[in-house]
């Protein structure tokens, strides 16, 4: 038989809860469950019997904990993106000794954009995340509302629980400046859709995604964990 990775999972909510009990049951070869940090648990037992952090607890908690997970030497997989929003906070991250790795989480297409911007700089990139209203803080809207435009830096950070894709498009493109990012609340919205367009030597592109939002927190879509258990296959094999 082969290493086992032991895992330690950062947050039981919609994102983390699926995540725990797919490792529970065995569903990733190679990896072991060993920890669960909640509010309250300490991350240093964590670290103790994990080779592996996965962090499904929001941005301002991988801010908190991430640092500490790579500092000792484990590795670190994200779920909000949206921290590293903050340059210092990225560069902490990719500083070692643990490896840093992201979850394409609720959207695809991130390697060919990053594939185009490594041949030549992206001249225009665009996200358009539409979601329910009450997922982004404007429960009575009764007709689609734009709730933001912006830059994908800002936008990433003044949504943190419901664009952590902008800034996963902005670090595939290699840029955060070149992503423009929108958040629309629509009370027709039955699925969470992220409509990505780009363009610039490499060719034109354009991803549309719907996801059907999780019942446990709307916000997030339920096809984030398992995002997440691909990525964790990924690493272990
Ligand atoms: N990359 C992507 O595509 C996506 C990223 N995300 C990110 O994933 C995050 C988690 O999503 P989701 O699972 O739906 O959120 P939930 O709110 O359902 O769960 C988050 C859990 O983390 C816990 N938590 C918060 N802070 C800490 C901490 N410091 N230590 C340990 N646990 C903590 C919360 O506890 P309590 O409830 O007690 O506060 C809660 O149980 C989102 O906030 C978002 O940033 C989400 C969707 C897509
Ligand atoms: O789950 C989604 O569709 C996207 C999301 O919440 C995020 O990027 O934070």
């Amino acid at each position: 038989m082969g290493e086992v990775t032991g895992v330690a999972v950062v947050g039981r909510g919609s994102i983390g809860g699926v995540v725990i009990r797919a490792l529970e049951s065995g569903e990733v070869p190679g990896a072991r469950l060993t920890a669960v940090v909640d509010l309250g648990d300490s991350l240093d037992d964590a670290l103790a019997v994990a080779d592996l952090v996965v962090e499904c607890a929001g941005q301002r908690a991988l801010a908190e904990l991430g640092p500490r997970v790579v500092a000792a030497g484990k590795d670190l997989l994200v779920v909000s993106i949206g921290a590293l929003t903050d340059d210092a906070l990225h560069e902490r991250l990719r500083g070692g000794p643990g490896r840093l790795f992201l979850t394409s989480g609720a959207i695809g297409g991130l390697d060919l954009l990053r594939a185009a911007a490594l041949m030549a700089p992206l001249e225009k990139v665009r996200i358009v995340t539409t979601k329910k209203p009450a997922t982004l803080g404007v429960p009575h809207a009764a007709e689609p509302v734009e709730v933001m435009r912006g830059p994908a830096r800002e936008v990433a950070a003044a949504f943190p629980k419901s664009t952590n894709v902008a800034a996963a498009v902005a670090l595939a493109a290699g840029s955060f400046d070149v992503v423009e990012a929108v958040v629309v609340a629509d009370p027709a919205a039955t699925l969470t859709s992220h409509v990505i367009t780009a363009s610039g030597p490499a060719g034109d592109y354009r991803f549309e995604i719907r996801n059907r939002p999780s019942e446990q927190n709307p916000a997030s879509s339920q096809v984030v964990p398992h995002a997440v258990l691909a990525t964790l296959r990924d690493i272990v094999r």
